[in-house]
């Protein structure tokens, strides 16, 4: 391999450390040539498809690239915002927000937000943040639950970056912080907020992203951390086991996928004579298609007409002040031991060089 020469930056000064905030990533449109840029770019991740190239390809692009983009294009319509995306809105206010909230703190940091897929990549965002002078690099990728087909995707991408350059950043990444104290108090904290508006229902389903079941027997701990954090969060509610239920949402493909599955769950419920249920996704950082759509209209839509009567969404902690916090003091936990040095003065510099000459050492 051949590497471009770099300058060098930030030579002589402190050093600073670039905080990456990095989520899934989103059509830039909510067309369907632009959901298809992005879902082969996504669905071509081996992260995300354990199925060999060979077999898998001919599959995407022959078959669900043709049907999938239109499909999904109208349900990205039906949540876009103004300012585009949803993911992609909320990653960007929670990046401003950190940088704003960690700068007051003293911390000489550069935040950015990146998307695994799509737009503004993880590539960019990391040569900005070395143009800017990083020498030090946290990555956080906004995933609570530690999974290999999200938070190991962005560990690739990002050593994807390292392999084409010289002179690398001190690096750091933040896996998980599915039973952080913080993140379980915001998730707690937006439920109450959420009963004290509009009244408590009979029971609170939490819902996370699925995943292939085989990827659990094969040492994934994605399962087992949607279950701890579903637990931590109950118990600082104050609910017991039978008040709620951990769902996984999202299937994709005919294989079988972790359970109990969301929809089913809900329909489940409402047979049995449910009324009212309140559902929250604490696995998502941000509102997105899949809480929005498919939970908030289709979810809704199924225990609705299968004889529940209220359904209640409770939206992702987004750019709420508590969340911020907690990212922001996950984040500060992660950087200590990287002491802030002040470059050495010129006083200092005549003591060293004299101190060199009386030992020797510069001989
Ligand atoms: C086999 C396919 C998929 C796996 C495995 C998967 C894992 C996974 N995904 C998230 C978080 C998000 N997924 C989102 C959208 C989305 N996911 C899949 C498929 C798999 N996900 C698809 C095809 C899509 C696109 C929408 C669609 O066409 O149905 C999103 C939202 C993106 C947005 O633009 O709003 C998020 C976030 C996790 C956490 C996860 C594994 C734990
Ligand atoms: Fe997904
Ligand atoms: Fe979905």
């Amino acid at each position: 391999m051949s590497f471009r020469p770099e300058p060098t930056y930030n030579h002589g000064s402190a050093p600073t450390t670039g905080l990456l905030l990095c989520n899934l990533g989103t059509p830039d449109a909510p067309t369907p040539a632009a959901t298809r840029r992005y879902l082969a770019q996504f669905l071509a991740d081996p992260r995300v498809i354990e199925i060999p190239k060979l077999a898998w390809l001919p599959i995407l692009h022959g078959i669900i690239l043709r049907t999938r983009p239109a499909k999904s294009a109208k349900k990205y319509a039906s949540i876009w915002m103004k300012e585009g995306s949803p993911l992609a809105v909320w990653t960007e206010r929670q990046a401003k927000m950190l940088q704003g909230y960690l700068g007051e703190r003293g911390h000489r940091l550069i935040v950015r937000h990146a998307m695994r897929y799509g737009n503004p990549s993880i590539a960019s965002q990391l040569d900005a943040l070395r143009e800017a002078g990083a020498t030090r690099l946290l990555v956080l990728p906004a995933y609570p639950q530690y999974c290999a087909a999200t938070t190991a995707s962005v560990i690739d991408d990002v050593s994807h970056w390292m392999q084409s350059h010289r002179n690398l950043p001190e690096l750091r990444i933040i896996n998980r912080y599915h039973d952080d104290a913080g993140y379980i108090a915001a998730l707690a904290e937006s439920v109450r907020a959420h009963w004290q508006r509009e009244g408590r229902s009979d029971m609170l389903v939490m819902s996370f992203h699925g995943m292939p079941a085989r990827t659990l027997a094969m040492g994934d701990p994605y399962h087992c951390e949607c279950l701890k954090t579903g637990r931590l969060l109950a118990e600082a509610l104050g609910l017991s086991p039978a008040q709620y239920k951990v769902t996984f949402q999202s299937r994709f493909g005919k294989a079988r996928w972790l359970e109990p599955y969301t929809e089913p769950t809900l329909r489940k419920l409402a047979s049995e004579g449910l009324k009212s249920v309140d559902l929250i996704c604490p696995g998502f950082a941000a509102d997105c298609i899949e809480t929005l759509e498919e939970i908030d209209m289709e979810a809704r839509e199924a225990f609705l007409h299968s004889g529940g009567q209220q359904f209640s969404y409770i939206p992702c902690l987004n750019d709420s002040p508590a969340h911020v916090r907690a990212l922001a003091s996950l984040a500060e936990r992660h950087l200590q031991g990287w002491p802030t040095q002040t470059p050495p003065q010129p006083a200092e510099l005549a003591r060293q060089r004299e101190a060199a000459l009386i030992t020797g050492a510069s001989r």
